[in-house]
């Protein structure tokens, strides 16, 4: 497959490591984004450098703030816009993206809704066929080359191959799976967990602890998931654990930044401020927690970071509180939506 023309809708850190993938596989990728002068950076030095300025992007990655350029020819819309303005995006663009493949690469809730983003783009262009890209994918690695594997969701198979074979390289493998909440949920509750691992990190806690956090993480989000709809075996996979892991102990993670930066005693304004970047895990920590007790699940993760970033509550007491909790069986919560466990 050569020659098509894909549009990536977003001009951040990972709008920016896709296009380069797909351009380095020698199609023609048109990347839209709102600042004009980084549009013409890119494609004069072929850099992005507001947000990856240390690599070179591919030549056939060309930038414009004009969206319908963008993506009125294209065959496939990648669209990387953070949750927050997902919708309001894709509507601008929506008279020219009927009837095409709109793929969201965002790991996000959006606020009011609940809605994930593949619903967005569902209810925005009812006619578009929709897939989701999600998975261990730092953009910082991906466009240095690092070798990394994600996951195409959809519930089109043909959808699923042809974007699997847009992005397959030899340091990009490229997974399909039909469920396509579930890896879109691993992808936005990750952050949440990643946060705390942040936190934790800060505080010099062991090894024991963080590997504690991650699989108790990994069984809160799995029980949450399972609640709204999603299947549980997808968080086995790269969507799930492999994210869930890569965001835990990475200090690239922008969620990881933001707890280790409240764990250093900043506010959760300095901690943002000092990213510059998009954290999605603050908005999806709110959301969720809302959520689970609306439909009383139980998290009890959720719940302690919510009472530590909102309510202002110090870590140490509630951590004291989360060990001295109830206690609890260790792994039935996989195939169990209404389990009690915890940590
Ligand atoms: N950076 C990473 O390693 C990965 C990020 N993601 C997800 O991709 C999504 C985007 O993240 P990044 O690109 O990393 O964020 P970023 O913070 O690097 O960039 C966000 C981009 O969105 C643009 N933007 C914000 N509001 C906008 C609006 N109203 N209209 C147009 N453009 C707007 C910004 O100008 C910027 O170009 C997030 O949901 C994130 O979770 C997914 C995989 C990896
Ligand atoms: O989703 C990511 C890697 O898979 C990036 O995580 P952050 O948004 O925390 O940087």
């Amino acid at each position: 497959m050569t020659g098509k023309i894909i549009a990536v809708i977003g001009g951040g850190s990972f709008g920016t490591a896709i296009a380069d993938i797909i351009a380095s596989n020698g199609h023609e990728v048109r990347q839209w984004m709102r600042d004009e002068t980084l549009a013409e950076t890119i494609n004069r030095d072929h850099i992005n450098t507001t947000y990856l300025p240390d690599y070179r992007l591919h030549p056939g990655v060309r930038a414009s703030t004009d969206i319908l350029w963008a993506a009125a020819e294209a065959d496939v819309v990648f669209v990387s816009i953070p949750s927050s303005s997902f919708r309001t995006v894709v509507a601008s663009m929506k008279a020219v993206v009927g009837g095409k493949i709109l793929i969201s690469t965002t790991k996000g809730v959006e606020a009011g809704s609940f809605d994930l983003m593949s619903q967005i783009l569902a209810e925005e262009v009812p006619t578009a066929r929709i897939g989701v890209l999600s998975g261990p994918n730092l953009a910082k690695e991906v466009v240095a080359k690092a070798i990394t594997a994600t996951v195409v969701a959809s519930d089109d198979e043909a959808l699923c191959q042809e974007v699997q074979q847009l992005l397959h390289s030899d340091y990009f493998r490229v997974y399909s799976n039909h469920d396509i909440y579930g890896v879109e949920l691993g992808g936005a509750l990750k952050n949440i967990y990643a946060i705390v691992a942040g936190l934790a990190e800060s505080l010099g806690m062991g090894e024991n602890t963080k590997s504690m956090l991650i699989t108790r993480s990994l069984a809160e989000m799995s029980r949450f998931a399972v609640r709204m709809g999603a299947n549980p075996l997808t968080f086995l996979g790269l969507s799930g654990v492999g994210d869930l892991i890569v965001t835990c102990t990475s200090p690239l993670s922008r969620n990881f930044r933001v707890g280790f930066a409240l764990g250093k005693g900043k506010s959760l304004e300095e901690a943002e401020a000092e990213l510059g970047q998009v954290a999605e895990g603050i908005n999806t920590l709110r959301l969720v927690r809302d959520k689970a007790r609306e439909l009383e699940v139980y998290m009890p993760l959720v719940d302690g970071l919510y009472e530590i970033v909102f309510n202002k509550r110090s870590i140490r007491e509630v951590t004291r509180e989360l060990m001295l909790g109830e206690q609890k069986t260790d792994v039935e919560f996989i195939l169990q939506s209404d389990s009690k466990d915890g940590v």
